[in-house]
């Protein structure tokens, strides 16, 4: 969104510094801060991933979790061909996997051709190090997966901003590792070394020059987007919030008539968008939020915080869950976390339960075909049967202290009353809450 203006390219007070890194930013990231760290946007990028789950994880979990990272590799434009899961109580110190694991992994990478081995988790710089010298791919862990997704997906300054202070700071660690990794996709044979030391010490200082720049760039873009923030005293502030594809977005666009990006897609939302809203003559701003994520790096929280500034300074939280989603509760936990981590946990809080047309107490948890002869130590726990939608909104309303409703935004089943819960709250929270309903607009969720 169009909130904050766009700063100057070349700041005066770091005359060069921009410049001077530029060029070596050029080198370290593939495709600088628009695109990718990685070029997980090219096409024709196959992808293999691996779960190193530890032994008490059910084998449907393990399933779920790696249906999510399937997910966001393709959202980055990657296709994925494999999956390896190796249970362990730790990962390897050196190489994440144990030895024989590798080995099958890198009889497969050979084989196949793939082009990135994405893991599950995050990978400590040596053992990023270890598996690129023995793979001799793209190692890409989760938190450059979500952080390559970010990349592609800002648009505002402040965002933009925001991911590459993550890059950056993903990167510093990491500088040697990448290094290496980096020659040989610039065509070097394995034979070619990668800088001396002296060299990679050049660009820590390089590097840590542009986070200390773009730390400044955000206390400015901050002060001018809590300049906005002031000029908007007055009227109670909502923000939607929830898991990454939910159906915020869906829900920004049904209540404002506003044209946010929504897609079957992670992360379709990174900036944060705010809209005026009048319902019933009660007017309120809503603004729309980037998702949260498991394992959501702490690196992008904290770069993110401008961002998740709306989040804190809401009046009201609108909670929006997937309730068709196998793994909802666990999504639910997840919000919960990210949002005591953000200190916002103690607002007040509307759960709102979306996609029930998609609900299906039948559906078992999907997984892909064809991978589960990669998979050790099959065990069969079935997936339990889900309650039907009728026991779920009796549990739910009767367990949680919050306001529960349950919609289809596709549909547009129980929007009125979602508006009608909405403007209870939202008057109840208004400085001078004149405002009486007409009628009782208890809300249903039938
Ligand atoms: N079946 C069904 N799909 C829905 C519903 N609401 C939203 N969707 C779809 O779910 C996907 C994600 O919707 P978004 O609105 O982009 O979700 P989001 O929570 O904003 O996602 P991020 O911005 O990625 O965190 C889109 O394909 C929507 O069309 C619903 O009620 N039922
Ligand atoms: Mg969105």
């Amino acid at each position: 969104m169009a909130k904050e203006s766009k700063p100057r390219q070349n700041s005066t007070r770091h005359p060069g510094t921009v410049d001077t890194v530029k060029g070596r930013a050029g080198r370290i990231l593939a495709k600088g801060n628009k695109d990718a760290t990685y070029e997980t946007q090219q096409e024709a990028e196959t992808a293999v991933l691996v779960a190193v789950p530890d032994k008490r994880q059910a084998n449907a979990r393990t399933q779920e979790y790696l249906d999510e990272l399937a997910f966001l590799a393709e959202t980055a434009g990657a296709t994925v061909t494999q999956r390896f899961v190796q249970r362990l109580d730790k990962p390897d110190i050196r190489t994440f996997v144990g030895e024989g694991k590798l080995e099958e992994i890198k009889a497969y990478v050979q084989h196949s051709k793939a082009s990135m081995v994405i893991f599950d988790d995050d990978l400590s710089p040596s053992q990023l190090r270890n598996l690129e010298a023995e793979l001799k791919v793209k190692i890409v862990d989760r938190s450059l997966l979500i952080i390559d997704i970010f990349a592609s997906r800002a648009k505002s300054a402040t965002a933009q901003t925001q991911v590459e202070l993550a890059q950056y700071q993903y990167l510093l660690p990491r500088l040697t590792g990448l290094w290496t990794h980096l020659d040989k996709q610039r065509g070097g044979g394995v034979a070619q070394r990668g800088p001396g030391e002296t060299e990679i010490e050049t660009d820590r200082r390089v590097v840590r020059d542009r986070i200390s720049f773009l730390k400044e760039r955000l206390k400015d873009l901050d002060k001018q987007s809590q300049t906005q923030r002031k000029s908007r005293t007055g009227m109670v502030r909502v923000a939607l919030v929830g898991y990454t594809n939910v159906g915020k977005s869906t829900i920004m666009n049904l209540l404002s008539r506003a044209d946010v990006f929504a897609e079957n897609k992670l992360f379709a939302t990174v900036d944060s968008t705010v809209r005026k809203v009048v319902l019933d003559t009660v007017p309120f701003l809503l603004s729309d939020t980037v998702g949260f994520i498991r394992k959501l790096p702490t690196r992008l929280i904290e770069s993110f915080k401008s961002t998740l500034d709306e989040i804190r300074e809401a009046d009201l939280l609108v909670h929006v869950v997937d309730i068709s989603h196998p793994s909802f509760e666990e999504h639910i936990a997840v919000v919960n976390d990210t949002l005591k981590d953000i200190q916002a946990a103690d607002k007040p809080m509307l759960l709102v339960f979306n996609k029930i047309d998609q609900y299906n107490p039948e559906a078992e948890t999907e997984h892909h075909g064809g991978f589960d002869e990669m998979n050790e130590d099959e065990d069969e726990d079935a997936p339990a049967p889900r309650p039907s939608l009728e026991q779920l909104k009796a549990t739910y309303m009767a367990k949680l202290h919050d306001p529960v409703i349950f919609i289809s935004a596709k549909d547009r089943e129980n929007i009125d009353e979602l508006r009608a819960l909405l403007v209870r709250h939202v008057a109840a929270l208004s400085p001078n809450s004149w405002y009486t309903p007409a009628s009782d607009t208890g809300y249903s969720a039938e």
